[in-house]
């Protein structure tokens, strides 16, 4: 059944504001669709699928929307509804459009020049090319292209993979287990989780696979004093807690109390009682004083630009400016410097960003040993091992869309040598 013809209307409104890029793209996406609510279901996922893919695709597109007659958002509009639904399913669309956004769809996008194929903006582009290689860049970028999948967690406080596969076949919803994280299962489609008993009564998280396997990496166990200290809405706090048993204590620490505060009902849903989220002004804040040197593990998964998140939010790199890059680099050394006071002698730190950018990675982690040589490193491939997750990995963990099929994570593990006594009072000053 054909779309009505006003939807290419909406989803040109929606696009041109998202394009002004002065708010994340599914904040305004949402409140579009609260302004309009006689938009029906169908018609909202064509609208948002639309708008991603000119996110996605916005170089490929621009290019040739640019040219000819006709409005050069109304071609957008067109090439991104056509992606997401086909020609076929849309109508008022005039024949000239059609002709015009056929020859369009025939083109193979691999001979298109690297910045049309790439997607990306220039500075980002040149800095991956610089990392990378022109090759490997180009495969990231397809690979950032694609939609996610649902990745879920199984919270083994109160269920067992192969149970939920079960039961979640009965719904029916065909998950399978992810590759690495022995606890992930992966669904292809977008079904709706909240209203299924398994998700109200937290037997499953939403969670992608990279995100459980840096969680995996803090070895956080039972009675132990663990600290996730950007928790954040708290998804690694949800892991970290059920590998604990719910024994030990917990603390979610941020500076967002918004974001802690989304945290309280995912707590409630899980049946964890060892959680106890903290609002701390900044990484130096008085509160945490009193935890340093006493904790066993700690996780600082840091603010960070999110580019290894563009299957999700592909705004991200249109949004994200190069000059902030470096302001956050500031930030992340400080916060795990902080955050590695606390940490106590033979104790583990694990530093982890959602951006592809050795920028906010490795540089990150090699400034972090040069500067504190009471800490060292555990290799990756060694706390991989450890795991029980075969993934090959030299020093440090690097995810990629392309090759994991997970968003883009950075993580390196630091282990921290057994202190002196002096140094533990210090650390407390
Ligand atoms: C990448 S997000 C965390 C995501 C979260 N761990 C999760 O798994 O859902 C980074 C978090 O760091 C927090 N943050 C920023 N500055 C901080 C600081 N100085 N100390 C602690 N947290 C901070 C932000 O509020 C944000 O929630």
């Amino acid at each position: 059944m054909r779309l009505p013809p006003a939807i290419l209307a909406n989803a040109e409104e929606v696009l041109r504001e998202i394009l002004r890029f002065a708010a994340p793209a599914d904040t305004t996406l949402s409140r579009y669709f609260k302004d309009h609510p006689r938009l029906g279901g169908r018609e909202r996922g064509a609208i948002a699928e639309c708008v991603y893919n000119v996110l996605r695709n916005k170089n490929f597109y621009t290019d040739f929307s640019e040219q000819g007659g006709g409005a050069t958002m109304r071609r957008l509009t067109l090439l991104g509804m056509t992606d997401a639904v086909g020609l076929e399913s849309l109508g008022g669309v005039s024949e000239d459009e059609v002709a015009w956004v056929t020859r369009i769809m025939e083109i193979d996008r691999k001979l298109m020049h690297k910045s049309s194929r790439s997607n990306m903006p220039k500075w980002l582009f040149d800095k991956l090319v610089e990392q990378m290689g022109e090759e490997e860049t180009l495969a990231l970028a397809d690979g950032m292209n694609k939609p996610a999948p649902l990745d879920l967690r199984v919270n083994t406080l109160k269920d067992n993979r192969d149970d939920v596969i079960a039961k979640l076949a009965e719904a029916p919803i065909k998950a399978e287990p992810t590759p690495f994280a022995p606890l992930g299962l992966r669904i292809q489609t977008k079904p709706q989780l909240q209203n299924l008993p398994l998700f109200k009564d937290g037997h499953i998280e939403v969670q992608d696979e990279g995100s459980q396997i840096l969680s995996a990496l803090v070895a956080a166990k039972r009675g132990e004093m663990v600290v996730d200290f950007c928790a954040g809405a708290g998804g690694k706090t949800l892991s970290l807690g059920a590998t604990m048993r719910n024994t030990g204590r917990l603390y979610a620490f941020d500076v967002s109390e918004k974001r802690l505060t989304k945290l309280k009902p995912r707590l409630a849903r899980s049946g964890l009682s060892n959680v106890h989220p903290v609002v701390i002004a900044h990484e130096r804040d008085a509160k945490i004083k009193r935890l340093a040197g006493k904790i066993d593990r700690v996780l600082v998964d840091a603010p960070c630009s999110g580019l290894g998140t563009l299957r999700r939010n592909p705004d991200v790199k249109w949004r994200q400016q190069p000059s902030a890059i470096g302001e956050l680099q500031i930030k992340q050394a400080a916060i795990l410097d902080g955050a590695a006071r606390l940490v106590k002698g033979g104790g583990r730190l694990v530093y982890a960003t959602c951006s592809v950018l050795e920028d906010e990675n490795d540089f990150i982690a090699k400034q972090f040993l040069e500067t504190h040589p009471d800490f060292e490193l555990i290799p990756m491939h060694q706390a991989l091992a450890e795991q029980k997750i075969e993934l090959e990995m030299g020093d440090y963990l690097k995810l990629l869309p392309h090759k994991h099929q997970t968003d883009g994570f950075f993580a390196a593990v630091f282990e921290r040598k057994p202190m002196p006594k002096k140094a533990k009072e210090e650390d407390a000053e």
